[in-house]
């Protein structure tokens, strides 16, 4: 055993170059047993290649990983039973049935039937299970690969951008199947580039852009620390934008787009105090930071999905 027996996952210093690109560029992190943790950040940051190496399927450069006490690379076969890797929808085996791939899976790793068709239920697929892996929809397709990571039951699942592509529904009703997985005791590393998903379901996230961890932290605290203003919006015409900005003076930016007045302040007890003489609470709406505010302020621009 090596490192720390509490820790899922450690990672020190890893390093990974593809030719002129430094894809991975000092990252070290850790994540504790039962979390849900999230990798952020925007196409090419490096988190493929980041999961590659903890999974033992990529080494780097420099620096070491360790998953539940063992070293994944060189390819760790004490590890293969213990950790589940989502495959892309488009690793499946080819004409088989959602019931065959399950099935497949299930006795590569020597787990009974009986596992894969419950698997195949606890994840909605019962009703398609003699459906071609090809002919799923997008959200089916990730289901079964879902499925697939799961099947032998690990202790620790990486997830790869489970949710790009699926329509918001079908984004939702995942999110259910990865909060159950958690649920149920196993550690869940997910990377998105959606930060309304990572702010949902993650314990702690690890904000990544140009192969470096930029800050690590509970969603709730990143967002807490950066003292965002908070934006309280009510319908248009409750008050006018000029009258707003006379009475708010400039500690409250002020627009209106003609459906919405915008205030947006680090103190917004005069604010309310102003919509409140003027009978304009209704449908008031008061929103705090988010992850995308936190991403804009670490790195200076727009988060880019
Ligand atoms: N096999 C490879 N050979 C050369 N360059 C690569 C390879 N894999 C990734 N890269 C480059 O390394 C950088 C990091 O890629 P990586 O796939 O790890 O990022 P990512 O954050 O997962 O992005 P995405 O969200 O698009 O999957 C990118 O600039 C990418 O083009």
């Amino acid at each position: 055993m090596t490192g720390d027996d509490n820790a899922a996952i450690t990672a020190d210093g890893l390093r990974k170059r593809y030719g002129a690109v430094q894809a991975v560029d000092g990252v070290s992190l850790s994540v504790r047993r039962g979390e849900f943790f999230g990798l952020l950040g925007p196409n090419g940051a490096g988190k493929t290649t980041t999961l590659e190496i903890l999974e033992g399927l990529r080494e780097p450069d420099e620096g070491t990983a360790t998953l539940l006490g063992e070293r994944p690379w060189p390819r760790n076969p004490r590890l293969l039973p213990r950790i589940g890797v989502q495959l892309q929808a488009s690793a499946f085996f080819e004409r088989l049935t959602a019931r065959e791939q399950l099935a497949t899976f299930a006795s590569l790793y020597g787990v009974g039937l009986r596992r894969a068709e419950e698997m195949l239920a606890r994840v909605g697929l019962t009703e398609f299970a003699g459906t071609q892996a090809e002919k799923l929809s997008g959200g089916q397709a990730q289901r079964l690969s879902i499925a697939c990571a799961l099947v032998h039951e690990p202790e620790l699942v990486f997830l790869d951008e489970p949710t790009t592509g699926l329509d918001p529904q079908a984004r939702r009703n995942l999110w259910d199947l990865l909060r159950e997985i958690n649920a149920d005791g196993r550690t869940v590393v997910l990377t998105t580039h959606y930060l309304d998903e990572a702010e949902i379901l993650c314990d702690r996230v690890a904000v990544m852009d140009h192969g470096r961890l930029l800050r690590t932290g509970a969603p709730a605290a990143l967002i807490r620390e950066l003292d965002a203003p908070t934006r309280i919006s009510v319908p248009s015409g409750a008050l006018s934008a000029d009258e707003a900005r006379t009475r708010l003076g400039k500690a409250v930016e002020v627009a209106d787009d003609g459906v919405s007045l915008v205030l947006a302040t680090r103190s917004p007890a005069p604010v309310l105090a102003l919509l409140g003489e003027r009978g304009a609470l209704h449908g008031l709406e008061v929103r705090g930071g988010t992850l995308e505010d936190v991403f804009l302020h670490l790195t200076g621009r727009a988060f880019r999905e």
